[in-house]
């Protein structure tokens, strides 16, 4: 059974098509994350998966049973973070925590509040009003609340927003092992694509609310666009010299040369030792990979072409 799965899903706002046809599907286990630009859709998403808005068209169905409003049997292995973290800023971390417990109708709620509290590092701020608190560990707070009653699903918009980088860290670490010692299914968008990098199983990429593409990041080599960057003290030559070996140099950026021939990316030794025998060692010689944020850009500005 797959954790989330839309067909076709569709929200139309008026002239808006917030959310375009969209099939996606995340198993059981997955840290599936959603990237894209503003106004791409990530949230109209979310909101339907939540059963907050109905779609115009289409399904989502979540932990096996179709979305709909006020289900209370999917709510129950739910958790969600969603727009900024909303707490009773007159309440202590350890009240509010205990009133979703309440509400939740949670067993033994004082050693669950105890066991979020110590999971998410609040133990310094439990007794502290939570209009008091930073943004991270008001963000922590958020998501202890969503945690509180162990779901099998976590759907988080923007989770980690606000936290500093050993709070990203944190989250990443605990996010990471929910999902392999629990087979927590964890849903959550992101504007931080170096750690959507490390954290996800897949990745999203939602553009004008369409899926424009989805990665494994444990596969994202394969999809990257490399080159190799040679520098020497005679470019011209240097050039010269590897045109005769068959290879295509290019002119960088700044001074240098790019290669993109296969060969070159694969054995930048021999393009060493062709330099060197052509009498242009290199300065410096470094096979460089677009990271997470320029293969994103590079999609999204051809969608766009
Ligand atoms: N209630 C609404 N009424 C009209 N248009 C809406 C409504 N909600 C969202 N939209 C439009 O739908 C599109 C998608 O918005 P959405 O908030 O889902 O994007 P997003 O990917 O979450 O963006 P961001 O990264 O900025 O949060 C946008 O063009 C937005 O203006």
């Amino acid at each position: 059974m797959l954790a989330i799965e839309t067909t076709s899903l569709t929200k139309r706002y008026r002239e808006v098509v917030a959310v375009d046809e969209l099939c996606l599907q995340a198993a059981p286990g997955d840290i599936y994350a959603l990237v894209g630009l503003n106004g791409a859709g990530k949230t109209t998403l979310i909101r339907m998966l939540l059963g907050l808005i109905t779609p115009t068209t289409g399904t989502a169905r979540v932990l096996g049973a179709e979305v709909s409003a006020g289900d209370r049997a999917a709510w129950a292995r739910t958790g969600y973070l969603i727009d900024t973290p909303a707490a009773y800023p007159e309440l202590t971390v350890r009240e509010n925590l205990h009133l979703v417990a309440r509400l939740r109708r949670l067993p033994q709620p004082a050693a669950r509040v105890d066991d979020v509290i110590d999971r998410l590092a609040l133990t310094p701020y439990a007794e502290r009003r939570a209009r008091t608190l930073s943004m991270g560990n008001a963000q922590r707070l958020a998501l202890a609340k969503a945690l509180i009653h162990g779901p099998d699903l976590l759907i988080l918009d923007e989770p980690i927003n606000g936290l500093d980088p050993a709070g990203v860290v944190e989250i990443r670490t605990l996010l990471s092992e929910l999902a392999r010692e629990n087979g927590t299914t964890v849903l959550l968008s992101s504007h931080l694509l170096a750690e959507v990098a490390r954290l996800a199983t897949r990745i999203a990429i939602i553009h004008q609310g369409r899926l424009l593409h989805e990665i494994d990041p444990r596969r994202l080599g394969g999809q990257v666009r490399r080159r190799l960057v040679v520098a020497t003290r005679n470019d011209t030559r240097a050039a010269h010299a590897l045109a005769g070996h068959g290879l295509t140099p290019e002119p960088g950026a700044d001074a240098g040369l790019v290669l993109t021939d296969e060969r070159a990316l694969e054995h930048p030794e021999e393009i060493a030792t062709a330099l060197v025998e052509a009498g242009c060692p290199p300065t410096r010689l470094l096979v460089e990979e677009e990271d997470l944020e320029d293969f994103f850009l590079r999609l999204v500005g051809q969608a766009d072409a």
